[in-house]
C-alpha cells in the first residue's frame, strides 16, 4: 500500500509560486528593514525555499508555538516553547507559515508580536485551508487555496513524519487506520 494517495501540489508548482512570491515581496519590501518569523516546525522548509528568492536584504528568525490543553487547537489559546531572539521594534515582521486552518495560532501569534513594536506584521502563508476557519485573519501573501484535505510534505508532517516529502501530498487514509 502507497503512503501517499496523491500528489495535491507538485514540486515544480511550488518552485514557480515560491518564484512568484519572492519577487513580489521584494519589490514590496525594497529599501525596508524586514525581519521574517518562520513558525516551527512546519514553516521551515517554505521559509528556506523564499528567502533565498528574494533579491533584498533580510533578517530570519524562529518561533515555536503549541496549543494549550487536551481540547488542543479549538481553544485558540497559544503557548510559546521557543520565542524568536531578536527585537522587532521599528522594523517589518513577516509570519512564515506552511498551512492556515482554523487561524487560532496565527492570529494569536500576529496579535503578539505586535505588543513588541513593529511597524506592521504581515501573513505569508504556503497553504490556505479556508473550511477549516474559525476566526477571520488576513493572510498578505498565499501560496494556493487546498480542499479540507489532510495534508503532508513540503515541512507538514502525520505523527511527525512526511515532512521531506517534495511535493504536498494527501495522506492515504489507510496510514490512519493503521
Ligand atoms: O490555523 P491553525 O488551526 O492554528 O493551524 C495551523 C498550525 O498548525 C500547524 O502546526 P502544528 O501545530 O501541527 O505544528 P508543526 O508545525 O510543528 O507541525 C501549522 O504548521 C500551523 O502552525
Ligand atoms: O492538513 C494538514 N496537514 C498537516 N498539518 C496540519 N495542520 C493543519 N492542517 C494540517
Amino acid at each position: 500500500m502507497s503512503v501517499i494517495k496523491k500528489v495535491l501540489i507538485s514540486r515544480d508548482e511550488l518552485n514557480e509560486k515560491v518564484k512568484e512570491l519572492g519577487n513580489k515581496i521584494s519589490m514590496e519590501y525594497e529599501g525596508k528593514d524586514l525581519i521574517m518569523v518562520g513558525v516551527l516546525k512546519g514553516g521551515f522548509i517554505f521559509l528556506a525555499d523564499l528567502i533565498r528568492e528574494l533579491k533584498i536584504p533580510v533578517e530570519i528568525d524562529f518561533i515555536s508555538v503549541s496549543s494549550y490543553g487536551s481540547s488542543s487547537k479549538s481553544s485558540g489559546v497559544v503557548r510559546i516553547i521557543k520565542d524568536i531572539d531578536v527585537s522587532i521594534t521599528n522594523k517589518h515582521v513577516i509570519i512564515v507559515e506552511d498551512i492556515i486552518d482554523t487561524g487560532l495560532t496565527l492570529k494569536y501569534l500576529k496579535e503578539m508580536l505586535y505588543t513588541r513594536g513593529p511597524l506592521d506584521v504581515k501573513i505569508i502563508a504556503a497553504l490556505d485551508k479556508p473550511s477549516r476557519r474559525k476566526v477571520d485573519i488576513d493572510i498578505d501573501y498565499k501560496g494556493f487555496t487546498i480542499p479540507d484535505e489532510f495534508v503532508v510534505g513540503y515541512g507538514l508532517d502525520y505523527a511527525s513524519k512526511y515532512r521531506n516529502l517534495p511535493d504536498v501530498c494527501i495522506l492515504n487514509e489507510e496510514i490512519y487506520k493503521s
